[in-house]
């Protein structure tokens, strides 16, 4: 069955909620991304002046259309029209250039942030939506900032200048355009507020149809498979049809808006000529002042526009404004928090470990030491938290209780960045960079690093021989995250990467899970050179990857359920015997 793709009602009730907080947004964005204010003080010069020509040219052109062809009229027309359009050139690209460069400070504070964010705001935010944080929602908040707000600032000048020459002409025609004013806010506002909605449906039911596309595409193989195809159909066809129906009233509404502010139009110049005959009649207004009566309230009117222009924008940019403005309160990790740690001199001790991530608890109560140059295996069921043990290692998230201490001192007051260079990591899947394999081999290293070192790295990793083999050897292209190599000849390039890294500790999160005998065999050898002299920490469900472990860890529901070697366990473990029949068993068939 095909629902509704969303629920309108709940995206406004957001936008209402968010409304509330914008001009605070607002004023904090400002100030965090130090718009480049010179510019912005020119540009809004040059849109002030721009908008002083403007007004002027009201006065020349009544005057002109009155027969009033005197020669300062002629000059001050023609210098008025050049320099107006001369500025408005000049005035739209410096505000191009204004706008491209808060939206590089916006998109740089970003990237910034995002890179400096703990481990658990990428929990919750997924990458795409970071990707649009960086991309649309600072494109958004800059086009407000460095596009509308100078030439809003223009608009009120403009608005105020018409109003006090309006009232000099005349007090008592511009008291009944005044009269007539509210009326055009008024259909602005509701006018304003209907297109916003409509067009908000409609960009959202937009936004759930390209995920949806985006989805299936993804999962074709799936719907092949499982014979979906037309179901799947269906639904796409259903979404299609809600944007098509969403776009329908997008259109009636943009159409309404012509006829009606015509209509408005026709009253205002009703009120400006019926009342103005009648002050001409009384001798109360010359020709002239009149004409250019009537071209002002045209200016006026265009203002108005404007600012509902502006506060559609300013409705439209809520939603980027509130995912930046959280960004920006995001605590960020703290890197330097204490002393550097060079060397790993003793042992690391976990020790009433309780961890998990938000509301799901991990561990209760862990408590167990991870010997200096030792092998120590973490054994234990899916999802008990062995890969989660290796994330509080490297402090990628913080116990809630309990203390994790590396030669007798809390993890957490070493400086982050000497802290997490002593680990080097293989896992299952170990993703690679996009690039060549040389850059993937001296990846994070803070040192030249020389040819020769990173061939004998690769030969150590097993790796030399199917690189020389591979088209441009160290040069060849890895592919989108290693996709051009084999899992066993990625998980080669991470080992000789880790071998060159040189790190104190070594974490393996079952290295060699994903591969065939025959890879697995290149990369064990690889491994056991890596481990030579190390602190290791291994995750493996083989047990032939854990059994000479200087000590085994076993983690169950929260806590250590046994700790020992092979033989230790096995007498004393009764979880431990079963993981052990299980992996017999599995082995045998
Ligand atoms: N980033 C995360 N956010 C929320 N929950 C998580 C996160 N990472 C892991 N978990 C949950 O924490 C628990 C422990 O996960 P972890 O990956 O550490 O287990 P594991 O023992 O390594 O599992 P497996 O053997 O299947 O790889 C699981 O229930 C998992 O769903």
């Amino acid at each position: 069955m095909v629902t509704k793709p969303e629920k309108e009602e709940s995206i406004f009730a957001k936008a209402d909620a968010q409304e509330r907080g914008i001009w605070k947004s607002y004023f904090k964005l400002i100030f965090k991304a130090k718009i480049p204010w010179v510019w912005m003080i020119i540009v809004i010069a040059v849109w002030i002046l721009s908008a002083q020509l403007t007004l002027m040219l009201p006065g020349y052109s009544s005057k002109i259309m009155t027969g009033v062809i005197t020669k300062p009229v002629i000059y001050g027309a023609v210098i008025v029209i050049v320099l107006g359009t001369l500025i408005s050139g000049v005035v739209r690209y410096l505000n191009n250039l204004l706008n491209f460069k808060i939206d590089v400070r916006y998109r740089s504070l970003i990237w910034n942030r995002i890179m400096k964010s703990p481990m658990n705001m990428f929990d919750h935010v997924k990458p795409t939506e970071m990707i649009s944080r960086i991309t649309t929602d600072s494109a958004t908040i800059s086009n407000v900032l460095g596009t509308w707000l100078p030439s809003t600032i223009a608009t009120v000048y403009t608005t105020f200048g018409v109003i006090a020459v309006l009232f000099t002409y005349n007090w008592r025609l511009a008291l009944a355009v005044m009269f007539y004013i509210p009326i055009n806010i008024l259909f602005n506002v509701y006018y304003g507020k209907w297109s916003y909605r409509v067009n908000k449906i409609t960009f959202n039911r937009l936004s759930k149809l390209t995920s949806f596309l985006s989805e299936l595409l993804m999962s074709v193989p799936v719907i092949k498979t499982f014979v979906t195809e037309s179901k799947e159909d269906l639904r796409g066809q259903q979404n299609l049809q809600y944007y098509y129906k969403a776009n329908l009233k997008r259109s009636i509404v943009a159409w309404i808006e012509n006829p009606v502010s015509q209509f408005l139009g026709i009253i205002q110049n009703i009120i400006i000529i019926g009342y103005g005959v009648f002050l001409l009649k009384a001798d109360l207004i010359t020709m002239t002042e009149w004409v250019g009566f009537f071209l002002y309230v045209g200016m006026l009117s265009g203002t108005i526009s404007v600012y509902f222009m502006v506060y559609i924008e300013l409705k439209n940019s809520q939603g980027a404004t509130t995912r930046i403005s959280e960004l920006m309160d995001n605590e960020l990790e703290v890197y330097d928090k204490g002393e550097s740690i060079d060397r790993l001199t003793g042992d690391i001790t976990f020790t009433n470990v309780a961890f998990g991530y938000g509301d799901k608890n991990v561990f209760s109560n862990l408590n167990f030491t991870i010997p200096k140059g030792k092998k120590t295996a973490i054994v234990g069921p899916s999802g008990s938290g062995k890969s989660t043990v290796f994330a509080l290692l490297q402090q990628f998230y913080t116990p809630q209780l309990g203390t994790i201490k590396a030669d007798g001192k809390p993890i957490a007051e070493y400086d982050l960045h000497s802290w997490r260079n002593l680990f080097s990591v293989v896992d299952q899947d170990s993703l690679l960079i996009s690039g060549t394999v040389r850059e993937n081999i001296i990846y994070g290293m803070n040192r030249e690093v020389s040819d020769a070192e990173i061939a004998e790295a690769a030969d150590k990793a097993n790796a030399l021989l199917f690189i020389e083999e591979l088209e441009f050897g160290f040069d060849t292209y890895v592919g989108e995250a290693g996709s051009n190599l084999s899992g066993g000849q990625r998980q080669r390039v991470a080992i000789a990467r880790a071998i060159l890294r040189n790190s104190d500790i070594l974490l393996l999160d079952e290295a060699t899970a994903s591969l065939d005998s025959k890879a697995e065999q290149f990369v064990q050898e690889a491994i056991h050179t890596l481990m030579e002299g190390r602190t290791s920490v291994v995750i493996s469900h083989d047990l032939s990857n854990i059994q000479d472990a200087d000590q085994i860890i076993l983690i169950n529901e929260g806590e250590v359920d046994g700790a020992g070697t092979h033989k230790e366990l096995l007498k004393s473990n009764e979880l431990y015997r079963e993981f052990v029949r299980l992996h017999q068993k599995s082995s045998a068939q």
